[in-house]
Formats: C-alpha cells, sequence, structure tokens
C-alpha cells in the first residue's frame, strides 16, 4: 500500500481554481486539474442527462443481482457468509462512522460509487485475488470514492488504547503495537469486538500466502530466487520479535498473563497479525501528527494494480466552513472507470519478490518487477592473491587506493542491486567503474579525481558491461531449471492446476525472474556492440580481466553478504528490528 499526497494536493488545486483562479484555469502546473474540469462538464444538457443517470439509482439490490449473475459474488460454498460478512462490514461503517455507502443518492450525497466483490480473479492467471471493490456504476476521474474516519482504523494510538499504555509505550514500534490489537480483538474479544465486523472481513494466513508463511517444501519451489533469502530472514526476525515481545521469559505473556493469555498470542496468531499488517496497513503521510501506519476498513478491500496512479492518504474532515477538525481516509478516481470494472489502486512500485514475500501474489505484466543481483569483487591486494594460490591471478596495483577509496565513500565491495528489464543503478555503474580501474586509465592520477557518473575509457566501459553481464549471468545459474523448462510446466495447464497456489505462484516467479535476467543480458550485449565496444582488443582486457569476476575465496570472503537490496527496501517501510 503506497502513500503520498500529490492527488490530495491536485484536488486541493482544484478548489482553488474554481474557487477564485478562473482566468488562469490552464496555467502550466495545473493541466491535470483542467482535465478534469472538462471531463466533469460544463453542465450542458447531455451532462444534466448523464449526471441524472449517475444519480439515480437502479433498482436497489441489481447491482449485485448481476454481480451474483457474474459470478463476481462467488458460487462456491461459503461464499454466504463472505456475504454476509460484507453486509456487517458495511453497516457497521454506516452506524459508527457515518460513512455514506447507500446505493441511494439522498440529500448532499451522490450515491456511492463502488461495490464488494467477494471473489475477484487475476485476468491474465486466472487466480483468485480475493475481495475487490467493483464500479458501481460509470466512475469519472477525479471522483471521490471513498471517506473513512481515521477513529475506524488500526493505528498505534487505537492499540495503546485497547490494550493498555501502560504495556504498549508510546515508542513502540507500530507494527508491533497493531499486531497486538489484532490479535486482542480476533482472539481475546472476539465477538464482544467492537472492530469485529472489520475483522470478520479479513482473510485467514491461507488465503494470502505470503512467502513467510510458505513450509519449506513449498519455498523449495523458489530455489535460485533472491526471494528466498529475504523470507528466511523475515521469519527469522518475526519469530525473534514474537519472543522479545510476547512469548519470551520477560515477555508480555508471562507478565501479564490477563491481558496477554498465552492461548490466544501464540506464534500463529502473530503470524497471521503480520500478515494483515504486511498485506493491508497504509502508511498515511498527510496526518496533522505525522505519519501513522493504519488499517483502514473498506479502503483496505482494494487490490493492487501497478499501472494505478491511485493512493490512499488522510486530511482533515469536511470543507474550509464545516470542519470537525476530526481526520478521514480519502480516495479519488486516478482515472474513468466503466459500471462492473474492478476499482485498483497501486501499493507501491514493488517488484513481484516483495509482492510475494508481503502479500502472497506477483503480477505477470510489472513494470516495476525486478530481481536482486550481487556483483562482489575483491581489490586484489597482494596478501589477498597470496591467500588464492593461483599463479593466473595478478595483483592489481590499485588495490590498496581501491579498498581506501570505497572506505571513504562508506561503500562494500560487495554490491546487491535490482536489475530491471531495461535500467540498473547509476550506483552500480560508478561502482564498477572504479573497481575496473587500470593504471592505463589512471596515468598516474588519484582514484578519487576521476567522475564515476561518465564512461572513462573504451576499455573500462567494456570491462564493466561484461562484468554486469557474468553478475547476471551467475545469478542464473542459481535456478536448478531454465526458464524453458518452466515455461513448459506452465504450458501444460492441467497438470500446472495439479500445484498447490504457492507451487504455482513460486514457478511463474522463477520463471519471470529468469526471463527477466536473460532480457537484460541480451540487452547489455547489445548495449557494447552498440557502442562499439566489442573491439576485440577491449574485449580481451574485459574478458581477461578477472577484476569484475567472483574468484574463488570471494564467496568466503564476502561470502556473508550484506543486506540485500531488497532487504534494504523492507527496512525502509519501517519495520521493527535489523533483519539479521
Ligand atoms: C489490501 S488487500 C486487498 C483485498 C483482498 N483481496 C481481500 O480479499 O481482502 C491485499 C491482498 O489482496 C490480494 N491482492 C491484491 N491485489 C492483487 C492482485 N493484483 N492479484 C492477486 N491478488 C491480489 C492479495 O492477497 C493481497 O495480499
Amino acid at each position: 500500500f503506497v502513500p503520498s499526497s500529490t492527488n490530495i494536493v491536485q484536488r486541493q488545486n482544484f478548489m482553488a481554481n474554481f474557487n477564485g483562479n478562473k482566468g488562469k484555469m490552464n496555467s502550466g502546473s495545473n493541466k491535470n486539474v483542467t482535465r478534469r474540469r472538462m471531463a466533469g462538464g460544463e453542465g450542458g444538457e447531455s451532462e444534466w442527462v448523464k449526471a441524472l443517470l449517475e444519480n439515480t439509482a437502479p433498482e436497489p439490490g441489481a447491482f449485485e443481482q448481476e454481480m451474483k449473475m457474474k459470478g463476481l459474488l462467488g458460487n462456491k460454498g461459503g461464499e454466504n457468509t463472505k456475504l454476509t460478512a460484507n453486509q456487517e462490514l458495511v453497516a457497521w461503517l454506516e452506524k459508527e462512522g457515518d460513512v455514506y455507502l447507500s446505493e441511494q443518492s439522498s440529500w448532499g450525497e451522490a450515491p456511492h460509487p463502488m461495490a464488494i466483490s467477494t471473489d475477484t480473479k487475476d485476468e491474465i492467471t486466472n487466480e483468485s485475488s480475493g475481495r475487490g471493490l467493483l464500479a458501481r456504476r460509470d466512475i469519472n476521474d477525479g471522483d471521490n470514492l471513498l471517506k473513512i474516519p481515521i477513529k475506524l482504523c488500526l493505528t498505534k494510538e487505537s492499540a495503546r488504547k485497547a490494550v493498555g499504555k501502560d504495556v504498549l509505550p508510546p515508542e513502540i514500534n507500530e507494527y508491533l503495537a497493531i499486531a497486538c490489537q489484532l490479535i486482542h480483538e480476533r482472539y481475546v474479544l472476539g465477538d464482544k469486538s467492537f472492530y469485529k465486523p472489520y475483522i470478520g472481513v479479513l482473510p485467514e494466513t491461507t488465503e494470502v500466502n505470503p512467502t513467510f508463511t510458505w513450509s519449506d517444501e513449498d519455498l523449495v519451489f523458489l530455489e535460485g530466487s533472491p526471494v528466498i533469502a529475504a523470507t528466511k530472514s523475515m521469519q527469522m526476525k518475526l519469530q525473534r520479535e514474537y519472543d522479545a515481545l510476547l512469548g519470551g521469559e520477560d515477555g508480555l505473556c508471562n507478565k501479564y498473563p490477563d491481558r496477554f493469555p498465552k492461548d490466544k498470542f501464540t506464534y500463529e496468531n502473530w503470524i497471521w497479525a503480520f500478515t494483515m499488517l504486511f498485506s493491508r496497513a497504509i502508511r498515511l503521510r498527510s496526518l496533522k501528527q505525522g505519519e501513522t501506519l493504519a488499517m483502514v476498513p473498506y479502503a483496505d478491500l482494494i487490490n493492487h494494480s501497478p499501472f494505478s496512479q491511485a493512493y490512499i492518504d488522510a486530511r482533515e474532515a469536511g470543507d474550509w466552513l464545516f470542519s470537525t477538525g476530526e481526520e478521514e481516509v480519502i480516495l479519488y478516481a486516478d482515472r474513468g472507470y466503466r459500471r462492473m470494472e474492478q476499482i485498483y489502486i497501486s501499493y507501491g512500485q514493488k517488484s513481484n519478490a516483495e509482492l510475494l514475500l508481503l502479500y502472497g501474489f506477483a503480477v505477470e505484466r510489472n513494470p516495476y518487477n525486478s530481481v536482486d543481483v550481487t556483483v562482489a569483487i575483491a581489490p586484489r591486494t597482494e596478501s589477498f592473491v597470496k591467500e588464492l594460490n593461483d599463479d593466473s591471478i595478478p595483483v592489481d596495483p590499485l588495490a590498496e587506493e581501491k579498498i581506501a577509496f570505497l572506505e571513504s565513500v562508506g561503500r562494500d565491495s560487495i554490491v546487491d542491486f535490482p536489475c530491471y528489464a531495461d535500467r540498473y543503478p547509476v550506483e552500480l555503474l560508478e561502482f564498477l567503474r572504479l573497481m575496473q580501474m587500470t593504471p592505463e586509465d589512471t596515468r598516474g592520477k588519484a582514484l578519487k579525481d576521476f567522475d564515476y557518473s561518465r564512461t572513462i575509457s573504451a576499455a573500462n566501459e567494456a570491462a564493466v558491461l561484461t562484468s554486469v553481464i557474468d553478475a547476471v549471468k551467475r545469478q542464473l545459474d542459481k535456478y536448478p531449471n531454465t526458464e524453458e523448462e518452466d515455461a513448459a510446466l506452465i504450458k501444460d495447464k492441467a497438470m500446472f492446476r495439479l500445484l498447490s497456489y504457492n507451487q504455482r505462484m513460486a514457478i511463474r516467479h522463477r520463471r519471470n525472474e529468469k526471463r527477466l535476467l536473460k532480457r537484460t543480458i541480451a540487452a547489455l550485449e547489445n548495449q557494447i556492440r552498440k557502442q562499439g565496444l566489442d573491439d576485440p582488443d577491449l574485449l580481451r582486457r574485459a574478458e581477461g580481466s578477472t577484476l569484475g569476476q567472483l574468484l574463488p575465496g570471494d564467496e568466503r570472503k564476502y561470502g556473508l553478504k550484506q543486506k540485500t537490496a531488497l532487504e534494504d527496501r523492507l527496512e525502509k517501510m519501517g519495520l521493527p528490528v535489523d533483519l539479521r
């Protein structure tokens, strides 16, 4: 789930323009706003008819009937309980939060534009994506889709109130606090919980299936993928957090057995709570008191599309005249939607590895997909080469200077970088240009005096690109089977369906990773050709050079990897402790 406040700012600009800036409608930064206003119509006759149709609900229940016929309400057993749960959630939001969710218009209220589907499907893979929200009628770009008051959300504040401010101190990590509240509401209070209608629509762990909940037998299907290392460290981290806060000797279960009964605050329930948090919690960035992590009922029924421009954030409720001072979570449509279409938001620019690890699904066409690749280059100092005991490996006369330079800029000689289908990070190139420097390149100048964001020399660039190719090939070699073998498995639909959901996800995922890596190799080879770096002399230097290769001993010396790029990104989410 994601965050940013541009959408809200656009909306505010829109109001400012509408109210007092009419002469400047086309000015620069407000192009978007102008487009919206045009789409909203100028009140002509056809606009009236459209508005009337939009605001006049068809027979109550007609939409649900149509969804049912299309199978969007689910036709398997057990769906009735899901439908009842949906209705209970809607009734609760209306009663406790004054949220207007009616399909009919009322004074000052347009009919609510969305409906809950209990059984949405991924259009490409046909896998279930659980509940989702559909457009009840045609929706215009910029329409307000929902407003949920903060008081109905689970936050650190609500958690401290519910479980006890004495046991959850003000500085407690938000994830840990909300996890405690989720367990408290679902397993301790149960039917008596104020949040019961919300808890009632939350899925089970096995309906979400993030990789940190997978068995080792299922994880084997991901062999070779960097997602395994991230999964393992997440598993360790969750266990450590559980022991430290709840289950260990000094944990809350021992200290406060009445409030933290051991049979409710189990590790299994902890994993469920974190499955909910990782897959549904939103970071609200525009609250008065700053950022807050929140579980937002109803808004968290919206599925992810990497192409959606919509995201959720908060603002003060009401308008300038009737501001109540309370805050609410809001969402505007990022584009027009046709009736019955599923509404999506973006959970952020996430790779499939991140999505699988935290949300239990991956997207077949994901422009943000990347695979973490490791480039390790041990500077070949005299002592290091001696240790390798291999006469064919030369000492690098610049090795000591490279080490000193890396240290001075706070870098390691091992880099884990996300490799995208069409790009790789500038830092990687800069790092490799430095590591591939030879006395021929420096001609006596100090290493720190070069600008590594630019090509150093044709030979250096050839060596750099060749070492990226080497690193990507090494990553490809880690998978036990080829992309073609995976493609054949997926193509045999009958056999593929016999595998479990996790296994199908794993095979699709590793196949997509391999495809991406192969494309990268092809693109790099193409780049080498296009830049004229395929000159045999240059390539001889690149290929003859052992500088860019992970040599025997490097794995041993540098084998204990630092944080992977994925772990790095996870940390930025504000997770409680170091991953290792
Ligand atoms: C915020 S919830 C969205 C509502 C959810 N479908 C439900 O039933 O409650 C996030 C979860 O929805 C599912 N999901 C969201 N977007 C998806 C997509 N594009 N494909 C498959 N599953 C998706 C995943 O299980 C994910 O962990």
